[in-house]
């Protein structure tokens, strides 16, 4: 398979604080969005930042097709739109200002591409961008990655505080810029339902470590969550669950392969399940004393 983004091993110490990234490992492949979740403080930005050199990592590898972040001899940061959630240009300009100064950045910039954007968006041109709303700010930030030609897009919390028609809107041009099948994106959102929308794999975080990765296909269609009394979940091998935890008298299991569990337990209930289920469940919210 070829990979846009290949992340190994990948730690980073802060100074002051017991949290570290802890040897996370993960993959996109080419023409494939990654969603990326995790509880608040879990390690998102710091591992997004750690991959674009934003922050210096400690150890391990991040490749973008193949190449090295730090490779003098390839210049992959034009292949990078990236989009965090501000803008940091000088708050006086305008659109087209800016534009000029992109042209000037990117070898690959396309002037009638971004307007094209704007239009699309409709962001205006020639006012200054502190006008903009944060919805507008953050459409304006996606024309900027999209018209450099990026090859990937990485977004950080790139929908948050958007309203949904806002977030549809993006979550569309994100699916039309990956029908290009060498464009790929990974995106951090607490929003999962944006994520079951639009991505092909999931990666959770938590407290540094990657926990879970899988394609969002196998999470939604062929994990479940087995709802069982005690004696029941005893009767169960450890290797069948995932993880669990007890919620009154009811303990809940999240399994990966609902179709050969009911078959073997035809008496428990399984029922779908959502990236906003499963994330407690495997964080290990809650453990049976
Ligand atoms: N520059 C820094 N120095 C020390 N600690 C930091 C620094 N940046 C982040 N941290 C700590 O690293 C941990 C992970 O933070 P991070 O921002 O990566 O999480 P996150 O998953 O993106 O969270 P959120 O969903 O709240 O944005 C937190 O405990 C945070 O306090």
């Amino acid at each position: 398979m070829d990979y846009a983004l290949k992340v190994e091993n990948l730690c980073k110490v802060y100074e002051n604080t017991d949290f570290k990234l802890d040897n996370v490992t993960f993959s996109i492949p080419k023409g494939s969005i990654l969603g990326f979740v995790g509880k608040n403080g879990a390690g998102k930005s710091s591992t997004i930042n750690a991959i674009l050199n934003i922050i210096k990592k400690n150890s391990g590898t991040v490749k973008f097709f193949g190449y090295d972040m730090t490779d003098d001899a390839i210049s992959i940061k034009e292949d990078i739109g990236v989009v965090f959630d501000t803008v940091n240009f000088n708050q006086d300009l305008t659109a087209k200002n800016i534009e000029k100064i992109l042209s000037d950045i990117y070898t690959n910039w396309d002037k009638d591409l971004f307007f094209s954007y704007l239009e699309k968006f409709k962001i205006p041109s020639d006012k200054k961008i502190k006008t903009f709303s944060r919805g507008m700010t953050m459409k304006f930030s996606i024309s900027i990655a999209l018209s450099h030609k990026a090859r990937f897009l990485i977004l950080d919390e790139a929908t948050a505080g958007l309203d949904p028609v806002v977030r549809e809107e993006i979550l569309d041009t994100f699916l039309d810029f990956v029908e290009d099948e060498n464009n790929s994106i990974l995106i951090s959102s607490h929003i999962s339902s944006d994520l079951e929308k639009i991505a092909d794999y999931i990666a959770v975080i938590d407290d540094g470590k990657i926990i879970l990765t899988e394609s969002k296909d196998a999470l939604i269609y062929e994990y479940g969550i087995a709802r069982m009394k005690r004696n029941d979940f005893d009767k169960l091998q450890k290797s069948e669950y995932i993880s669990y935890r007890q919620r009154g008298l009811q303990i809940e299991a999240l399994i990966s392969d609902k179709v050969s569990f009911s078959k073997k337990y035809p008496n428990i209930t399984i029922d779908v399940t959502s990236i906003d289920e499963i994330l407690p469940l495997i964080t290990k919210g809650e453990q049976i004393k």
